[in-house]
């Protein structure tokens, strides 16, 4: 146990979550299980109560701030008071607002209260992505604490789910038998998404009237979960700027610190918003978090009946969208049902108090983007125009355009500018290594039509077809048990197609296109120096049904293509058993009527995921072979994914001979049909490894001038 460990006393008031978290690493790293355990838990029980006790005193304190801005003169017009009137009032609101703050928190955490338990914005954010249950599962686990362990590894891995150590991790405690399946709990989801999906599975079956306590109990614990997160805004956190350009001393530099703490907290609060709409795990919150619940809930309770509540949800939605047609609709609708008019009848308390909140906030931080200079992302589409000053506008619609949730595929642009792209019309390139975040890399579209995609699957499902005919079963793919694997090279197609087992298009076709990649990648990665192909392997993976639940391993593993990549140091070996002679790989999917299966990009960590590419017909993925492109491929949950995969050599002496072999052979006139026979009893396979075909080249020259055999590895 390494000195100097923070003690810990049951019943003591709380110390600085920091501190405790900074003694439990120190404690974890020097393999002290139990105090690590004891120091990242207390680390987070503090950190909660902070957060707890700051939101009874917002609430406290709401009152101040209240008070402070009904006093503005025409606060609710625009324009408003002058702006200077207005900088006083923020001022004034933020002063008496924190030092409300102060007394409260010191009253009940202590005297130095929130100061003492001081929240970095590092810890702020590593709790926010969980990152304590990595830690915690380890020292569970160190401790033989399995049920905790797998419950923490679960909790991590569901905010983390690119997470490829833990996905490993998780696998490894799914096959331990002493793991039970409960183990795999989420000790954090916010409630609220519990009660939504459950809602929502429950609308979806016509469930309406057991849905509607769900809906309501989401609806209220968003509402809930939205105040946790603001009461984390308050109190003194790390400052943006630093001593020297706040401590000038004069009055207005004071001023402006104080002003720009206030901003910065009201910032922190509009944020909660899409922080609340955000699942565990995903990147961007569901848009319209609210109004789309409020709009479930005035359906559900019209479909049971309940007209008045009907009506109040409808009115809800109505502060957010005043001018929304259907709400409008559905409102006549509702007020004709019910017969008599009932004056008393409006919106919901709970949400007219978050409109007018969050109206007031925006309304502040708009002044200060106009006035000030501060930047604000509005969580909001709501948002009223009116609110959005004049001069921020259209600067605020192309940000919308460019919200992850609604964001079309980038515009193709067509390769206009290579010498031959003539020869591949209709080819674009939809994300250069930019957009894909790394250095070579590309995907390409358009380089097969719908036809040659079915032609080149066919190919694939007549060859696998004359494998399990003469006994061979194909296998489990060498990278996942749950997954059946086929691979076919171009040599065996072009020989399967002088038997008349597949049809002679398509094995052509893969020769064909083979090429066209080759061109491309030439073109675009090694215009002045030649590549030539060195292995061509058109791979099917398809899912092993009643073997997908809660599958946790790849399809393929994280590798790169010419070296053996070391995770832990990011370095990569060029050399065996990796194919070192690889310079170029590419990829050129056939088919997208699968699940899973997308091909991933990560760090050299091999577990940071920085780029995804979703397979469909006709599109190449291509990148450098070496260790800047470490990727893998996500489970095949379900049908069947096929591909033809590529490399690329500048090496002459690696060009792929069955290359030529296979052309040679589907240029010759057939020959008579009484070799088949002898074909079919060779089929079955012992090892169908895929390997580098140039070694087994001997056999096949061997018999030249006859028919070749299906050789015995693919
Ligand atoms: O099928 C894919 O998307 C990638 C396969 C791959 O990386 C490989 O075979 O080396
Ligand atoms: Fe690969």
């Amino acid at each position: 146990e390494p000195p100097g460990l923070a003690t810990l006393s049951p019943g003591a008031p709380p110390q600085a979550p920091d501190l405790l978290y900074a003694d439990g690493l120190r404690a974890y790293s020097a393999g002290a299980w139990a105090p690590a355990v004891a120091l990242l838990r207390e680390a987070m029980r503090s950190y909660a109560e902070l957060g707890r006790t700051r939101q009874d005193c917002g609430e406290r304190c709401a009152a101040e701030l209240g008070a402070a801005l009904r006093d503005a003169p025409g606060s609710d017009s625009r324009p408003g008071p002058a702006p200077r009137a207005w900088e006083r009032l923020l001022l004034r609101a933020a002063l008496r607002r924190a030092e409300c703050l102060s007394q409260c928190v010191a009253q009940r955490l202590g005297p130095g209260g929130a100061a003492r338990l001081r929240v970095g914005s590092a810890l702020r954010d590593a709790f926010r992505r969980r990152e304590p249950y990595n830690y915690l599962q380890r020292a569970y686990y160190q401790l033989k604490k399995l049920d905790l362990a797998a419950a923490a590894a679960h909790t991590f891995f569901v905010a983390n789910p690119t997470h490829l150590q833990m996905r490993e991790d998780m696998a490894k405690y799914r096959r331990m038998s002493r793991v039970r399946q409960q183990s795999f709990r989420d000790l954090e989801t916010p409630p609220h998404w519990a009660a939504y999906d459950s809602g929502l599975e429950l609308l979806g079956r016509q469930e309406a009237e057991l849905a509607l306590p769900r809906l309501e109990e989401a609806l209220q614990e968003s509402l809930a979960q939205m105040e946790r997160c603001r009461a984390g805004c308050e109190g003194p956190e790390e400052h943006q700027r630093d001593e020297e350009e706040e401590g000038t001393g004069s009055q207005a530099g004071l001023y402006e610190a104080i002003a720009g703490h206030w901003i910065q907290v009201l910032q922190c609060r509009q944020r909660c918003v899409g922080d609340t709409a955000t699942r565990p795990g995903r990147s961007f919150p569901v848009p319209d978090f609210l109004p789309s619940q409020l709009r479930r809930l005035h359906e559900a309770h019209a479909q049971v009946g309940n007209l008045s509540q009907a009506m109040e949800n409808v009115l809800s939605v109505l502060l957010f969208y005043p001018e929304d047609e259907a709400a409008k609709e559905a409102l006549k609708r509702y007020q004709a049902q019910l017969g008599e008019p009932r004056p008393g009848l409006g919106p919901r308390e709970d949400i007219r108090r978050f409109v007018l909140r969050s109206l007031g906030e925006k309304r502040q931080l708009y002044y200060a983007m106009e006035h000030l200079g501060t930047s604000f992302k509005d969580p909001d589409l709501w948002t009223p125009a009116a609110f959005i000053p004049e001069t921020l506008r259209e600067k605020l619609r192309e940000d919308q355009e460019h919200r992850p949730w609604d964001h079309e595929p980038p515009q193709p642009k067509t390769l206009t500018n290579w010498k031959d792209v003539l020869l591949m019309e209709g080819v674009t390139l939809t994300q250069d290594a930019r957009q894909l975040n790394g250095s070579e890399r590309a995907v390409l579209d358009g380089l097969l039509t719908t036809a040659e995609c079915g032609v080149l699957l066919q190919l694939a499902k007549d060859a696998a077809e004359a494998g399990a005919r003469s006994g061979y079963r194909g296998r489990r793919s060498p990278h996942s048990p749950h997954e059946r694997f086929e691979g076919l090279t171009v040599l065996k197609a072009a020989q399967l197609a002088r038997a008349g087992a597949v049809g002679t298009q398509g094995a052509k076709l893969l020769l064909e296109v083979s090429e066209r990649v080759r061109t491309l990648t030439q073109a675009y990665f090694s215009p002045e120096r030649p590549l030539h192909l060195s292995f061509t392997h058109l791979v099917c993976r398809t899912a092993i049904e009643g073997e997908q639940e809660q599958r946790m391993d790849l399809s393929h593993p994280v590798h790169a293509d010419n070296c053996v990549l070391d995770p832990d140091t990011g370095e990569c070996w060029r050399e065996p058993p990796a194919y070192t002679y690889r310079d170029y790989s590419g990829v050129l999917y056939l088919n997208d009527d699968f699940q899973g299966g997308d091909l991933f990009f990560t760090e050299p960590n091999a577990l940071t995921v920085r780029a995804q590419v979703r397979p469909r017909c006709g599109r190449l993925v291509a990148f450098s072979s070496g260790g800047e492109n470490p990727h893998g491929v996500w489970a095949v949950t379900r049908g069947r994914r096929c591909a033809l995969a590529l490399w690329h050599t500048w090496a002459p002496e690696h060009r792929e001979q069955e290359w030529t072999e296979a052309k040679e052979l589907l240029q010759e006139p057939e020959e008579e049909e009484e070799e088949e026979e002898e074909e079919e009893e060779e089929m079955p396979s012992k090892d169908p490894s895929p390997e580098p075909p140039s070694r087994r080249l001997q056999r096949v020259q061997d018999k030249a001038g006859k028919l070749p055999r299906v050789r015995e590895e693919l």
